[in-house]
C-alpha cells in the first residue's frame, strides 16, 4: 500500500487511529516546544538524576523536565523559567515506570484495583485480558469502561480475544465478525489473542485467521498461548503471524520461541512461578541477549502479589544473574518496543508519557517514588495515588441478580464420570464408584459434588469431584470463568445454603458448613471481581485458603481452581455450558441439562 493510501486510511479510520497520535492535541505540543525554548515553565524538574538511557543501555546523569503528563526534556539544562516542583533526585536512580504486558485483570480484584496496588510497585503500564468484559458485557457498555480507564493515572491497555476458550452455549453469537473487529480495532487494544483456540485456526478455521490478519492490518500484535508445542507447531504459529508468547516452561522452549522469532514472555504466576528456573536453564543454554524477552505475572491471584509485581521479577532476574540494565529492560522497554510503542513508553526521553520510578540504588528496584502521567503516585514510600473511580454500574457491571432457587433436585448426580482435579488448574476423567444417592457424601474419601447452574438459571451441568476436598460440605461461586455457578460439597442442603449466600451477596464465593457460613466473599462487580484494595483482598484470599486447606483442599490456588472448572484450553475434561466436554477430543460427554 502507497503512503498516501495508507495516511488517508488512518485519516478515516476514527477509531482505529493509535492512542499514541491521540495523546497530545497540537496546541499541546506548541506548549511542550515553548518549554524547550525558554518562553515557558515545566512542571516538574528532577534535578541531577541518574537515569537508565535505554537507547545506550546505560546510566547516564541529567535533569528532567515533565510537563503534565510527558518528558519534554532529559540532558544538562535547567529549564529558563523555574518548574513549580524541582526535586532533587542525587544519589537516586531513574528507570522507566514498569509495564506489565499481560495481566487477567479480574482475580476477585478488578483493573482499577490491580493498577493501584501495581502502581506502588513501580508498574505503571498494564495490558489486560478483555475476556470477562467482552463476554459479559455489551459491546459499547464494555468499550465504555475501557475509555473511562484512560482517565486514571496509569496506562492501561488491552488484548482482544478471539475465541472464549470455553464451550459456550451461543460462541457464534458472542464472538461475532462486529464485535471482534470493533474491538480490535479500538486505539487501547494492543493486540489480538491470547490466542487459546490455536488447535482450531490449525485445523482449518478462517474467521480466526481472518481475525489474526486483521489485527496485523491494524499494526498491532498477536500474542499466543501455547504450552508445551512443539518447534513444529511454534513455527506454524509464527508462519500464522503470532509475535509472542508466555507459555515457556523451560529453558529451550524458550529458546524454541527465540529461534522462530516470537516475542518471549517469561512467567512468574501463582500457578506457574516459573521465572528462576527459566533464566536458570537459559543461563545453562548460553542464553545471553534479552532484548526480546520480557516478563509477566499472568493475572495471579491476589495472595502471590504480596511480594510485588515487575520489581519482585527484577530483584529475581538480578539473583539468576541478568545484567542490571536487561533486568529493567525486560519490563519495559522490551514490551514498549515489542508494541511499538517505545516512542510514548518504557523510555525515559523526551516526547514519552512521565512514567518514571525513583530507586535508591541500581539494584534495588523497588521504587521509592512512582510518577505516573506526571503523578506522583507514591512518593517517598507513601501512597499517593489520586482518588479514581470507575462507574461499574452505568456501564451495566451491577451486582449479580439470580433470580432464581436451587433445591434438591438440581443436585442430583448420575453420571458414570467424574471430573478428578490433579493440581490447581488440571482435570482428568475418572469413573465414579461410590453411590451418589445420598443427601451427604462420606468425609473419609475426596469426592464431592460438582454442580454448574447457569446463572440465569436456565440449565445445569452434575458430576461428582475427586480431589478437590474431603471436607469442604458445602462451597459456591459465582468467580468462573462464564460467569456461572459452581457449587462443591460433600453435603446437598450446604450446597444449597452457599449458593443463597451468593445470591444474597449479588455474587461471591461462600463456604457453609452444617448450615453456618465459614467465609463470604461478596464480589459485586457482576459477581466476578470486589472493589477491596488488594492489601485486603490478600488478606480474604488467605483467610478462604486457609480454611479450605483445613477442609481438605490440598492444591495451591482455590480461586484459580474455580476460574478454570469451564476453560476449555486446559486438559483433560471441563465442565462447561454445553455439558461436561473432553478437551482431546472436542466433545460434549454429557450436555448440560435444562432445569
Ligand atoms: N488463559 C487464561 N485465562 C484467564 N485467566 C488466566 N490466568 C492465566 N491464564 C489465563
Amino acid at each position: 500500500m502507497n503512503l498516501e493510501v495508507r495516511v488517508i486510511i488512518l485519516f478515516l479510520g476514527g477509531n482505529t487511529l493509535s492512542v499514541r497520535t491521540l495523546n497530545w492535541n497540537k496546541k499541546q505540543i506548541r506548549e511542550h516546544i515553548k518549554i524547550i525554548d525558554g518562553q515557558k515553565a515545566p512542571s516538574i524538574v528532577l534535578k541531577d538524576a541518574t537515569y537508565l538511557n535505554m537507547a545506550l543501555k546505560k546510566w547516564v546523569k541529567a535533569n528532567i523536565w515533565i510537563a503534565g503528563d510527558r518528558i519534554i526534556y532529559v540532558g544538562k539544562d535547567m529549564p529558563q523559567k523555574p518548574a513549580n516542583e524541582t526535586i532533587n533526585c542525587k544519589n537516586r536512580y531513574l528507570v522507566p515506570g514498569y509495564i506489565e504486558p499481560h495481566a487477567h485483570p479480574f482475580f476477585i480484584y478488578n483493573p482499577l484495583t490491580l493498577a493501584e496496588f501495581a502502581a506502588k510497585h513501580g508498574t505503571t503500564t498494564i495490558v489486560n485480558d478483555n475476556l470477562l468484559m467482552f463476554l459479559q458485557l455489551p459491546l459499547e457498555k464494555a468499550l465504555s469502561i475501557v475509555d473511562e480507564f484512560n482517565k486514571i493515572p496509569s496506562s492501561i491497555y488491552w488484548w482482544a480475544r478471539y475465541d472464549s476458550q470455553t464451550q459456550l452455549d451461543d460462541e457464534d453469537l458472542i464472538f461475532t465478525n462486529g464485535k471482534v473487529k470493533e474491538w480490535l480495532s479500538h486505539p487501547s487494544v494492543l493486540q489480538g489473542g491470547e490466542l487459546t483456540g490455536w488447535p482450531k485456526v490449525l485445523s482449518g478455521n478462517n474467521e480466526i485467521l481472518y481475525w489474526m490478519q486483521e489485527t496485523k492490518k491494524l499494526g498491532k500484535k498477536i500474542e499466543g498461548h501455547f504450552p508445551g508445542a512443539s518447534l513444529k507447531t511454534l513455527t506454524k504459529m509464527a508462519v500464522l503471524g503470532v509475535d509472542a508468547d508466555h507459555e515457556a516452561m523451560t529453558g529451550e522452549e524458550v529458546v524454541n520461541r527465540l529461534s522462530v522469532g516470537m516475542t518471549t514472555s517469561l512467567r512468574y504466576s501463582s500457578i506457574r512461578p516459573d521465572l528462576p528456573k527459566l533464566l536458570k536453564e537459559m543461563r545453562d543454554l548460553g542464553v545471553k541477549n534479552f532484548e526480546r524477552i520480557i516478563l509477566n505475572t499472568d493475572g495471579s491471584s491476589p495472595a502471590f502479589y504480596e511480594q510485588g509485581m515487575q520489581d519482585r521479577m527484577i530483584e529475581i532476574a538480578l539473583e539468576q544473574g541478568v545484567p542490571v540494565e536487561d533486568a529493567y529492560a525486560m519490563t519495559s522497554y522490551n514490551i514498549a518496543r515489542h508494541y511499538g510503542l517505545d516512542d510514548l513508553l518504557g523510555m525515559i526521553a523526551p516526547g514519552r508519557i512521565a512514567h518514571i520510578n525513583v530507586l535508591e540504588n541500581k539494584d534495588h528496584p523497588r521504587p521509592i517514588s512512582v510518577m505516573a502521567k506526571g503523578e506522583w503516585v507514591l512518593k517517598n514510600g507513601t501512597d499517593t495515588y489520586p482518588d479514581v473511580s470507575i462507574p461499574w454500574e452505568t456501564y451495566g457491571t451491577k451486582p449479580l441478580l439470580l433470580d432464581f432457587d436451587i433445591t434438591e433436585e438440581d443436585l442430583m448426580f448420575s453420571l458414570p464420570v467424574g471430573i478428578e482435579l490433579i493440581n490447581s488448574v488440571v482435570t482428568k476423567p475418572y469413573n465414579i464408584n461410590i453411590d451418589v444417592a445420598v443427601s451427604e457424601l462420606s468425609t473419609s474419601h475426596d469426592e464431592s459434588f460438582l454442580a454448574m447452574i447457569d446463572r440465569n438459571g436456565k440449565w445445569r451441568v452434575t458430576t461428582l469431584l475427586k480431589g478437590f476436598a474431603n471436607k469442604v460440605l458445602g462451597f459456591a461461586s459465582s468467580f468462573t470463568h462464564s460467569g456461572d455457578i459452581v457449587l462443591i460439597g460433600k453435603n446437598r442442603k450446604d450446597m444449597i445454603e452457599a449458593f443463597r449466600q451468593v445470591k444474597k451477596m449479588g455474587g461471591g464465593i461462600s463456604l457453609v458448613e452444617n448450615g453456618e457460613v465459614i467465609c463470604n466473599i461478596s464480589l459485586p462487580i457482576r459477581g466476578t471481581m470486589s472493589r477491596e484494595p488488594m492489601e485486603e483482598l490478600i488478606e480474604i484470599q488467605k483467610d478462604l485458603e486457609e480454611k479450605l486447606k483445613k477442609r481438605g483442599y490440598r492444591h495451591d490456588d482455590p480461586i484459580y481452581s474455580l476460574l478454570f472448572f469451564s476453560s476449555t484450553h486446559l486438559p483433560f475434561i471441563r465442565v462447561t455450558q454445553q455439558g461436561i466436554f473432553d478437551v482431546k477430543n472436542k466433545t460434549v460427554l454429557f450436555p448440560a441439562i435444562m432445569r
